[in-house]
């Protein structure tokens, strides 16, 4: 299947689950993440706002606040060439809605962060495969923003971690040159490591 007809399907598929059932994904996800010692030792780390039924991180981000972690957003730029930002997470109240309709912080810019700086990036994605390979919307904000990782593979940088209902799972699904590939894959259901 073509990669625009997967992302159509899987998309589709996330949205009919029902409140409930996502509620229920999202808490599930806190059981596998406690058990993930790089979860347990990152200190600044990139959450996500969910839209489009994608599975909710508010749990893991709940837990990171108990923990005294340090919880980031990614931030638009006008010019989508040069990637993400990343602003210290704030409560809903003070989100503002991007050209996407996604609720991010305002920018303050010294309080912005390098993404080389995150130790844990939780990523928004539609499909993911047994080799680790992302499918996100197709804006490629995450594999700009990350590409360092390519080019040095000295700086590690931060772990990657996808967050997904299990339903976005296929064997095997088309794969990029420019692709970050994830470390790891939480679901309601497992914690893949790659
Ligand atoms: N929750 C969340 N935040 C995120 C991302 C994401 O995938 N999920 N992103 C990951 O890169 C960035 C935003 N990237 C995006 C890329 C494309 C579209 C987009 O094409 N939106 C369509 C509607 C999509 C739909 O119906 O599902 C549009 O606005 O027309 C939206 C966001 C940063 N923040
Ligand atoms: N490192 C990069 N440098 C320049 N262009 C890039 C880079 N990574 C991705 N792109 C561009 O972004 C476009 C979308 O990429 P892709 O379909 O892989 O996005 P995605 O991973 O699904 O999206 P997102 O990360 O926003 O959820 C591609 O056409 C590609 O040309």
């Amino acid at each position: 299947m073509q990669t625009s007809q997967l992302r159509q399907q899987i998309k589709a598929e996330r949205r009919q689950l029902s409140l409930q059932t996502r509620t229920q994904h999202s808490l599930q996800l806190l059981d596998h993440a406690k058990n993930y010692k790089p979860f347990r030792q990152s200190r600044r780390i990139a959450f996500y706002h969910a839209v489009n039924g994608e599975i909710d991180p508010t749990p893991l981000l709940e837990e990171a606040l108990r923990s005294g972690k340090t919880p980031y957003l990614p931030i638009l730029r006008h010019d989508a060439s040069i990637g993400l930002w990343f602003a210290p997470y704030t409560d809903k109240a003070k989100l503002k809605l991007n050209r996407f309709g996604i609720p991010e912080p305002t920018v303050v810019h010294r309080k912005l962060i390098k993404p080389w700086s995150l130790d844990m990036v939780f990523v928004p994605l539609v499909a993911f495969d047994d080799h680790g390979h992302r499918m996100g919307m197709g804006g490629g904000f995450y594999d700009r923003t990350f590409a360092f990782k390519l080019q040095r593979r000295h700086l590690t940088g931060p772990t990657m971690v996808g967050l997904a209902h299990n339903l976005q799972h296929r064997p095997v699904i088309n794969s990029n040159p420019w692709d970050i590939p994830l470390d790891c894959v939480i679901t309601e259901s497992h914690l893949y490591k790659f």
